[in-house]
Order: structure tokens, then C-alpha cells, then sequence
């Protein structure tokens, strides 16, 4: 763990670019807080048209990917570029341009105690204000961000019931929400090196590069620590194994047009 520098300084930004010169540099980004502003409600969490334009003239030059906590159908709806591959359900099911594809199929075994999860907590959290239950293929969110803060004890509360009761779960860290998952040895990091190898991106040329914002991003910086590049989202509250940082979702798509400036030289 260290401090990551301000990518927007210009000589941490000119270090950046020497390294990528002449590399080709994958993409890997995180969509909720990095792609799109944190909202209150998860379904409101829209790309911005400029955003999107951004992706896709990126992915015209060069792989672009979205790793991210978000069910893979919505993910896709969200984003809708045929040309960039997605890894939904914190890169528990993967797919792609020229047929990539992977669903962790040891995760598959806990879907039944995700679905018993998800109806136990569904009537136990009824009476809880503001919390919301977001159903995805391998993982279930329980988000609390609108709950009242004298609340969230009894939602942790629940969800620890909840887990004791089917062993085959773990619960993940977020932002105001509790991810519950299979839990088997599959996280964001994992994703990032399946999808570089698939993609025959795994060696010396190759700079990969990892955007993201939250806990379940950090997976993917220590995936890539001594091999490519991560860049954190927003204020620093905490210890991160990112070599950079930029100040919010502008930010990101402000280096997005400095890359594709440098790509179209
Ligand atoms: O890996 P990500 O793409 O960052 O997804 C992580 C979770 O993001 C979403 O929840 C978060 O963003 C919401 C919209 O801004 C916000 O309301 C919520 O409080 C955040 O936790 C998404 O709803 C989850 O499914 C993702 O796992």
C-alpha cells in the first residue's frame, strides 16, 4: 500500500505517458463512481452520452473492458457498446467481442443459497426504510444508503443471520451497501488476469491499466501491481494499492481524451 499521485500533475502525468509510449495499454474500468457519479438509487446511475462517445472511440483502437460489481445484463443495458467486454457480478461471468465467455462455475453452486438469501432477507429488511435489495446473477446487494443511520446495525444484523446460515456466502465491502457472494477464490483482480490472458494481452508490450473507486477495485490494482498501471477514483479516505489517483468521474474522462489524442497521433 502507498499514496497514489495526482495523475493531473504534469510530471506524474508525463511519467504516466513514457511508460504507456509504444505499449499497448487495455483498459479495465469500474463503472458505478467511476464511470458514472454515485447516486442514491442504483437504477439512476445512467452513462453520460459524452462518456459512452469516449468508450467507444477507445475501444475502436483498443481493448476496453468493464469490471464491475453490477449483474451483467444491466451492466450491458447501462453501458450498450458491442464493442467493449464485460465482467458483471465483480467478474464472476465474462463475455465479449469474438465470442469471449466465462462464468465461474464454482460460483454456480451458490446460487441456490443466494436465492434463499435473497428472499430471507427481502421479509426480514421490509420494515427497514430505505434499504434496497439489488438482485444479480452471483452476488445480491444489500444497499443502505438511504436507510437511517440508526438502522444499518440491524441491516448488518440480519445479513450476519443470514450468512450463518449458508456458509457457502461471504459478504464484501461497498459503498453503503453489503455485497453477498459465493464464496469461492474469484474476485475483480482475478477477472482482470483471465480476460489478459484470454485476450493474449499477458506480456512485456502489454501495459494494462485499471480504473476504479471502491474496495472491490482494489483486487484488481494489487492484481496488477509490478505488471501495469491503477488509478483511483476520488477522495483518499483510506489506504489503496493504486499508483494514481484522479479527483472524480470528469476526471476519468478527461484521461480518457488525453489517451485518445495520444492513440490517434
Ligand atoms: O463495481 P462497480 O461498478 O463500482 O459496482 C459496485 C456497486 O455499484 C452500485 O452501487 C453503488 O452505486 C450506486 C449508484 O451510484 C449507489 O446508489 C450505491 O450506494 C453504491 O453502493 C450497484 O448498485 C451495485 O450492484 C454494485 O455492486
Amino acid at each position: 500500500m502507498h499514496s497514489p499521485r495526482d495523475l493531473f500533475e504534469p510530471a506524474v502525468r508525463d511519467e504516466l505517458y513514457t511508460r504507456m509510449e509504444g505499449r499497448t495499454t487495455p483498459l479495465f474500468l469500474d463503472y458505478d463512481g467511476t464511470l458514472t457519479p454515485i447516486v442514491d438509487n442504483p437504477a439512476d446511475a445512467q452513462l453520460d452520452p459524452a462518456m459512452r462517445q469516449a468508450l467507444e472511440a477507445l475501444a475502436a483502437r483498443q481493448t476496453v473492458a468493464l469490471v464491475s460489481g453490477r449483474d451483467l445484463q444491466a451492466l450491458q443495458r447501462f453501458v450498450g457498446l458491442d464493442s467493449v467486454y464485460y465482467a458483471g457480478s465483480h467478474g464472476f461471468e465474462i463475455v465479449g467481442p469474438g465470442g469471449v465467455h466465462r462464468c465461474n462455475e464454482e460460483a454456480e453452486a451458490g446460487l441456490e443459497a443466494l436465492a434463499a438469501a435473497a428472499e430471507a432477507l427481502d421479509t426480514a429488511l421490509a420494515e427497514v426504510e430505505g434499504t434496497l435489495l439489488e438482485r444479480k446473477r452471483f452476488a445480491l446487494a444489500v444497499h443502505y444508503r438511504n436507510t437511517p443511520e440508526d438502522q444499518v446495525a440491524a441491516v448488518r444484523a440480519a445479513v450476519d443471520e443470514v450468512l450463518e446460515r449458508h456458509p457457502g456466502l461471504r459478504c464484501g465491502p461497498g459503498k453503503c451497501v453489503f455485497e453477498l457472494q459465493p464464496d469461492v477464490a474469484w474476485d475483480k483482480g482475478r477477472a482482470v488476469l483471465w480476460l489478459l490472458e484470454a485476450l493474449s494481452l499477458n506480456n512485456g508490450d502489454t501495459l494494462p491499466i485499471y480504473i476504479g473507486d471502491d474496495w472491490t477495485d482494489e483486487h484488481a490494482f494489487r492484481a496488477l501491481e509490478g505488471r501495469g498501471v491503477g488509478i483511483f477514483v476520488g477522495d483518499l479516505d483510506r489506504a489503496t494499492a493504486a499508483d494514481y489517483r484522479v479527483a472524480d468521474v470528469d476526471a476519468v474522462r478527461q484521461f480518457f481524451e488525453q489517451m485518445l489524442k495520444g492513440l490517434e497521433r
